[in-house]
Parts: structure tokens; C-alpha cells; sequence
């Protein structure tokens, strides 16, 4: 009798153990071959390249399709998806991962209910959520239930936005309305030339605006990296990706209460950095790089950008500075002289917004001459835009800390976090000159009439800019004034900013109640 039982136990077993081997196998090898023929992993490949080796555990293996008529017979071996936790250089995360090879990964209720439940977890138990998205959209055959699935997690990444990150990978097709599930969450990593994002496609375009165009030009990781903005950051393949989303959940905390994971480093807080003498002339206008800039004062001299290719003329990204996870936000004086437009203002204020969410320290290194003059930016709104960034900075109560590199004027002094905008502690280097404009436009302005007058207006006008540079042209006016809290040398900088950074940790700040506030879009 014991051993009749023990029979049936084993072969209980076995019977799980087969059903798991079939949800393990996936779409089966012929359609896992072609997936790998597309230069692609597979659903269960990501996983074990994202986490740390034999971290994953998988919940909801057995899920199964309750797709109604259209969907009678159909298999779909883990309902087209990968669901479970793991870790990340040992914290905890939880992923989902499209599988392509069953039913092209397309989203069904019972898909979508596998995500919702891990996005569930992730949000009660305070951890990251990542999605690996490689989908052919909604299930047709499932029609409206589909439909909710993707309403269901919508609600899911709106509703915990802040309150844990959310990192989408895009490794395949993300078309129509599933793009905004990812559009919805903190991160957009694309693998170029085996992903792309839109919302609708190539063949719809045509037929409406009859414009020819083909799924990579209209919305792979060039497209969304350069020209749209709509990627944070672009992988050379599947694995190059999941690298960048591991190296970016080690700036972030796993959420909203907790503050990001100190790293140690050899590297010096009070490393001097005379090489920053080299790199910033005194001549104003002479571009330099500031990627240099901030490589010269971040733990070893490294710098995760973010958005690297879209509004160059705004540097955003992630560095540690004695350990610690620092936001950057910088003028590039070598795009567009550094001047701040709309996408230049989005990007910015996105960035700091994400970092006040996750508990990012943030510095703003300023050398900018106002935002970009002209009809086209006016007429796109750049006063709706350029608030989001005011805002953004206002908004922000991590510890903020402005460096004046160089130039400061106008409203965009105030938009690169002026100690009146809310920044803790304002810094220049002796190179700074904080105005309303620069020294020629103000002199043409405010001596015109002299200018006009004078028998030698050339040389009033050289005689005006000399004594205006010489009243403005320098930091000493604002600190004179307490808008700026010290001039610093350049190769003191890392030393000080560290210890601005370490002094304000403890930082709190209380703001009055609201229900949330009313940021500008
Ligand atoms: C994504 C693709 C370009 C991929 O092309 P490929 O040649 O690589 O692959 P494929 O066409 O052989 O598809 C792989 C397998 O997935 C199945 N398949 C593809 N799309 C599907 C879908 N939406 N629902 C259910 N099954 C689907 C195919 O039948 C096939 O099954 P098998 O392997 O058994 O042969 C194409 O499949 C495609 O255009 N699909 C339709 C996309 C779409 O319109 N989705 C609805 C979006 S609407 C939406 O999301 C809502 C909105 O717009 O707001």
C-alpha cells in the first residue's frame, strides 16, 4: 500500500517535472532557432544574463491561456512570457520577460495578469521591476481582454512610478499600444537594430499619409536614441543591454524610502584635480568638453550617461562621487553653445525628476548663455518646456549643488538651479561671470543711445563691453550678493564637492501639502 502511494507521489512528480520541461522549452526549437537566427536570446537567455547566476525563480510557470473560442487548441507554453524574481549584484528584483517564440510574445489576459502579479510583488515588497519586451502587441485573438491587459499594467506603471524603478529592455518588436507600458516607466534601454517601437506601423502609415518608410527608420534604437528621445540609453545586442540595465539599478535604490547603494572606491575624495586647469579657458568663448569636466571630479574619472545622443547641448547622467550615487546635469558649451531648447528642457527635467524620486543627490554644472532664441522654439512652446526644468528643480528636494563654470545668464541661470531656484550650495570657478546677458548685448542695450551719440561709436561701444565685462564678467558680484556660497580653484573641486555632498546626506526638507503638484507637460 506504502509503496502503491510512493508510485503515485513519483509519478506526480514526474507529470510536474514534464509540464515544467514543456513551459522550459518554450515555442520549441524550431521557432528558438530563428529567434537566435535574428541575432536574439531567447525570453529565459535575458533572464539568466540580467541576474546573477542561478538567482531566478520563476512564479506562475503553469499559467495557461484562457483565451475563449479563437484560442481553442491553441498552446502557449507559459502564456507567452516569463515571470519571477532574482537578483542583481545581490538585491532583489523582479522580472518579466516576453517570450517571442510562443504566439510572438503577444499580450492575452492570462500574459498580462503573469506581469501585473510580479509588478504587484515588486511594489509590496519595495523592488525594482524590470521588463524584457519582445512582443508582437495585443493578442488579436483575444480582443478586448487583451486590451485590459495592457490597461491593467498601464495603471500598475503609472501608479508605482516613484515608488520602486521600472526599466523597460526593448529587444524585439513593442508596437502600437504596448509601447506605452514602457513608455510609462523611469528607463527605455534598445538594442539597436533588433528592436523597435512605434505606434503604428510602417503599413498603416502608408495607407494614411503615404509616406514609405521601413520599421527601423521609423522607430528603431538610432531613431529613438538621436531624434525622438524616447530611449534613455542603446545596446549594441541583447546582451550589451541587459549590462547597461544591471549598471544602472547599482545608481539606483531598490525604492523610494531606501537611498542608493554606497560603492566603494579607491579612487580619493580629495584627489585634486589640476587637469581641469587644461581643460577650461579662460576665453569665453572657446568650447571645451565638459564630459571632461565631469570625468575629472567623479570617482574613477567614470561617467554613465543617459540620453547621450538626444539634445546634446544638455549632458544628463549617472556618477559616484566618494561612493555615492550623484545625478549629473551639465551644459555641453561645445552643442549649440550650451544653449537650453525644448528637447534640451525635457531631458533635463526628466532626469531630475527621476533622481529626486530614487534619492539622487544632483549636480548642476552651468555654462550657458540663455535658452535658444528663434521663431520655431517659441512657436513649439519653449515656455511650457523650459518650465518643466524651473519646476523640476524647485520640485526637487534631494541635495542639490551648482557649480558656475563659466558663463551664467539670463533665465537660464535660474533654470540651472540658481541658489534661489533651491539650490543647497552654489560654487564658481574664478572663470564664472554670473549677468543678465553677455557683455556685447547688454552694452548695445543699455548705452545705445551713448553709442549712437558718441563721435566714435566703435569705440564707446568697446569702451561700454570693457566696463560691463569688468563689472559683470566675474563671479564676485553674485557671491558679493550671497548667490553664490564660494569661488573655488579647479583643482579643488572634487575634494569640495564631496564634502558638500557628504555635509548634506542628512538633508530634509518639508513642503506644504498637496495632493500632487501641477508640473507643466
Ligand atoms: C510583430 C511582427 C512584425 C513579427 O513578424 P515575424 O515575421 O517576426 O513573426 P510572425 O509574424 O511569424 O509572428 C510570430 C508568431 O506570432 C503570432 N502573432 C504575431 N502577432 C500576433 C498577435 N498580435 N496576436 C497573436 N499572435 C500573433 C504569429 O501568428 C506567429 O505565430 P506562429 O509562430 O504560430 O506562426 C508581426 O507578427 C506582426 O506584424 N504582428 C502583428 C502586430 C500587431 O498588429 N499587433 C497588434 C497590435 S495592436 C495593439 O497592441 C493595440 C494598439 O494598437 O493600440
Amino acid at each position: 500500500m506504502a509503496d502503491t502511494t510512493l508510485e503515485q507521489l513519483q509519478e506526480l512528480i514526474a507529470e510536474m517535472e514534464a509540464r515544467r520541461e514543456k513551459v522550459l522549452a518554450g515555442g520549441g526549437p524550431e521557432r528558438v532557432k530563428k529567434q537566435h537566427e535574428g541575432g536574439k536570446l531567447t525570453a529565459r537567455e535575458r533572464i539568466e544574463k540580467l541576474l546573477d547566476p542561478g538567482s531566478f525563480v520563476e512564479i506562475g510557470t503553469f499559467t495557461e491561456h484562457q483565451g475563449g473560442r479563437l484560442m481553442r487548441g491553441v498552446e502557449a507554453p507559459g502564456e507567452g512570457v516569463v515571470t519571477g524574481r532574482g537578483t542583481v549584484d545581490g538585491r532583489q528584483v523582479f522580472v518579466f520577460s516576453q517570450d517571442f517564440t510562443v504566439l510572438g510574445g503577444s499580450l492575452g489576459k492570462m500574459n498580462a495578469q503573469k506581469v501585473t502579479k510580479i509588478m504587484d510583488l515588486a511594489a509590496k515588497t519595495g523592488c525594482p521591476i524590470i521588463g524584457l519586451n519582445d512582443s508582437a502587441g495585443a493578442r488579436i485573438q483575444e480582443g478586448v481582454d487583451s486590451l485590459s491587459g495592457y490597461g491593467e499594467i498601464f495603471y500598475r506603471n503609472a501608479v508605482y512610478s516613484g515608488a520602486v524603478p521600472q526599466i523597460s529592455a526593448i529587444l524585439g518588436p513593442c508596437a502600437g499600444g504596448a509601447v506605452y507600458s514602457p513608455a510609462l516607466t523611469d528607463f527605455i534601454v534598445m538594442s539597436r537594430g533588433s528592436s523597435y517601437m512605434f505606434i503604428t506601423g510602417p503599413e498603416v502609415i502608408k495607407s494614411v499619409t503615404r509616406e514609405d518608410v521601413t520599421f527601423e527608420q521609423l522607430g528603431g534604437a538610432d531613431v529613438h536614441s538621436r531624434k525622438s528621445g524616447v530611449a534613455h540609453l542603446e545596446g549594441d545586442n541583447d546582451e550589451d543591454v541587459l549590462r547597461l540595465v544591471r549598471e544602472l539599478l547599482s545608481y539606483l535604490p531598490q525604492n523610494a524610502r531606501e537611498q542608493p547603494p554606497l560603492h566603494f572606491t579607491e579612487d580619493p575624495s580629495t584627489r585634486k584635480t589640476p587637469e581641469l586647469l587644461e581643460i577650461v579657458h579662460p576665453d569665453q568663448r572657446k568650447p571645451y568638453p565638459m564630459h571632461d569636466v565631469i570625468r575629472a571630479i567623479v570617482d574613477d574619472g567614470h561617467f554613465f550617461e543617459i540620453q547621450p545622443d538626444f539634445a546634446r547641448n544638455i549632458v544628463v547622467g549617472f556618477a559616484r562621487m566618494g561612493g555615492q550615487s550623484v545625478g549629473i546635469v551639465a551644459n555641453n558649451p561645445r552643442v549649440m553653445a550650451g544653449t537650453l531648447n525644448i528637447d534640451a528642457s525635457d531631458k533635463a527635467a526628466r532626469f531630475i525628476r527621476t533622481c529626486d524620486c530614487y534619492n539622487i543627490p544632483v549636480l548642476t554644472l552651468v555654462d550657458v548663455t540663455g535658452f535658444l532664441p528663434g521663431v520655431a522654439q517659441e512657436h513649439a512652446g519653449i515656455i511650457r518646456h523650459g518650465a518643466k526644468m524651473l519646476y523640476a528643480y524647485a520640485e526637487a528636494t534631494v541635495p542639490k549643488v551648482t557649480l558656475i563654470t563659466r558663463k551664467s545668464y539670463g533665465g537660464a541661470y535660474l533654470a540651472m538651479n540658481s541658489r534661489d531656484m533651491g539650490a543647497d550650495v552654489v560654487y564658481a570657478w574664478p572663470t564664472a561671470a554670473v549677468a543678465v546677458m553677455g557683455a556685447e548685448g547688454a552694452a548695445n542695450i543699455v548705452y545705445r543711445r551713448e553709442i549712437l551719440a558718441s563721435p566714435n561709436p566703435e569705440q564707446t561701444r568697446a569702451e561700454k563691453i570693457k566696463e560691463y565685462k569688468e563689472a559683470f564678467d566675474n563671479p564676485y558680484v553674485a557671491a558679493g550678493k550671497g548667490y553664490i556660497d564660494d569661488v573655488i580653484a579647479p583643482e579643488d573641486t572634487r575634494r569640495v564637492l564631496i564634502q558638500t555632498f557628504e555635509m548634506l546626506r542628512s538633508k530634509s526638507e518639508q513642503r506644504p501639502y498637496k495632493k500632487h503638484g501641477n508640473i507643466p507637460l
